[in-house]
């Protein structure tokens, strides 16, 4: 261990320890939060069971070279890049990233066709969680999947979405760690709908069938994502946030928040307070928003850290799954997932030096004097100090040392596909 990361660690605990904070146990706190890494960033959502082009309302640009074009690319990617963050984490992978060499459709998946999946989830330690792919398939018609008119394409869905289930399941069990399987559907409308009712009713009905094998919560939760446009979807989601949140209430779901799917100035860190209140559990998808749901990757801006602290200061890290979810083509793809997962971490340790207690009176004390200046001067704690020795005693790379490795794999393995 480098002494001068080390004597900068010392400086810093002595700093936050003026405010009552225990960096050491902050530290033991923050290497049991998990963090679902999103395979999907590694091949811009294209998978491996159809050749078919990306729809769903959703868009990714670039062509930087290197995208992963099979399951052993992918995983072999994904280990370079959780090699570089700290922590044990969790790999979110979509139903299209089956690794096998039959040709199977959506709806006749097995647990079989995710096993290599699953061993190299053993072998590497990590969590598996899920998705159903309603979208990227030619069922995906007129811009419905599961809600569709026609009852044949809504049975597709439907029988997509069960065995999606059996296959979390599956990855629950096998790797004795909560698989948490998201449900989302882009149907919708480009144009004004006539009737905003009956694709509800029957998205609504459609779940009620998806859901109703019970599954052990053990090993599979199902969440259920909104989200208000999408590209040929300007007008009318059928799966929008009060119908989401509506279903996942009533039906012992998990919400999910995508942090590009809502208002632009309306912000996730915001809603968490309000769903915990209710005994919700609660899926998070860390993207960046950048004018519109672009699924930027995640930097430290303010709402990240707002995420963080809200988080943390309200003791939900137990209740709240968090998820990535953004795709860009256009830089290394493994630096892509090292930069996001790397600042969510960072910015939950943030969050975890803050001395919420003491703020807290300030607030009640209506002392915003207070609170607003311990606030300020917060910004300028040492706190890269603490994750430099966070990486450091995870053994990864401290700073951005982690760059030159990528660059490395990327000529000798990357620039060769
Ligand atoms: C690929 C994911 O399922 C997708 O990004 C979804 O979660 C979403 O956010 C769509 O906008
Ligand atoms: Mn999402």
């Amino acid at each position: 261990m480098s002494t001068a990361i080390q004597n900068q660690y010392q400086a810093a605990k002595v700093l936050y320890s003026g405010f009552g904070i225990d960096v050491d146990r902050v530290l033991e706190t923050l290497s049991r939060v998990k963090i679902s890494i999103h395979c999907w960033q590694g091949d811009d959502v294209h998978g491996f069971l159809r050749n078919e082009a990306l729809s769903g309302g959703i868009s990714v640009t670039g062509n930087y070279p290197g995208a992963a074009r099979t399951p052993q690319e992918l995983r072999c990617d994904l280990e370079k890049a959780l090699s570089m963050i700290p922590g044990k984490h969790k790999v979110n992978l979509h139903a299209i990233y089956a690794d096998t060499k039959e040709q199977v459709d959506l709806d006749q998946l097995e647990p079989r066709h995710f096993e290599t999946w699953v061993e190299w989830a053993k072998k590497q330690g990590l969590g598996l969680d899920f998705n159903p792919t309603c979208f990227s398939h030619p069922k995906f018609q007129d811009g419905f999947s599961i809600s569709h008119p026609n009852p044949e394409i809504q049975e597709f869905w439907i029988k997509h979405c069960k065995v999606s289930r059996k296959i979390a399941e599956y990855f629950g069990r096998e790797l004795q760690q909560t698989c948490v399987t998201n449900f989302w559907f882009p149907d919708g409308f480009k144009d004004v709908p006539i009737d905003r009712m009956a694709p509800r009713k029957r998205m609504k009905e459609a779940l009620d069938k998806v859901f109703a094998e019970k599954i052990d919560p053990q090993f599979n939760v199902d969440a259920v994502e909104s989200k208000l446009f999408g590209i040929g979807s300007e007008s009318y989601v059928v799966g929008s946030h009060e119908f989401c949140m509506s279903y996942a209430l009533k039906n012992n779901k998990v919400i999910c928040l995508d942090a590009g799917h809502f208002h632009p100035t309306e912000t996730i860190s915001n809603k968490l307070s309000a769903l915990a209140l209710f005994d919700t559990q609660i899926l998070l998808h860390v993207s960046r928003p950048v004018r519109w749901d672009s699924d930027h990757v995640v930097i430290m801006d303010d709402e990240l850290q707002e995420i963080a602290k809200e988080l943390v200061r309200n003791q939900l890290l137990d209740k709240v799954h968090i998820g990535l979810d953004y795709f860009d083509a256009s830089i290394n793809r493994i630096a892509a997932w090292i930069i996001g997962s790397r600042n969510m971490i960072k910015a939950l340790l943030r969050a975890m030096l803050e001395p919420t207690d003491m703020l807290r009176k300030a607030e009640l004390g209506a002392d915003f004097t207070t609170r607003l200046a311990i606030l300020e001067e917060l910004k300028s704690y040492p706190f890269g100090a603490v994750w430099d020795y966070y990486c450091q005693q995870n053994q990864v790379p401290v700073r951005e040392a982690w760059l030159t490795e990528v660059k490395q794999y990327e000529a000798e393995v990357l620039q060769k596909r």
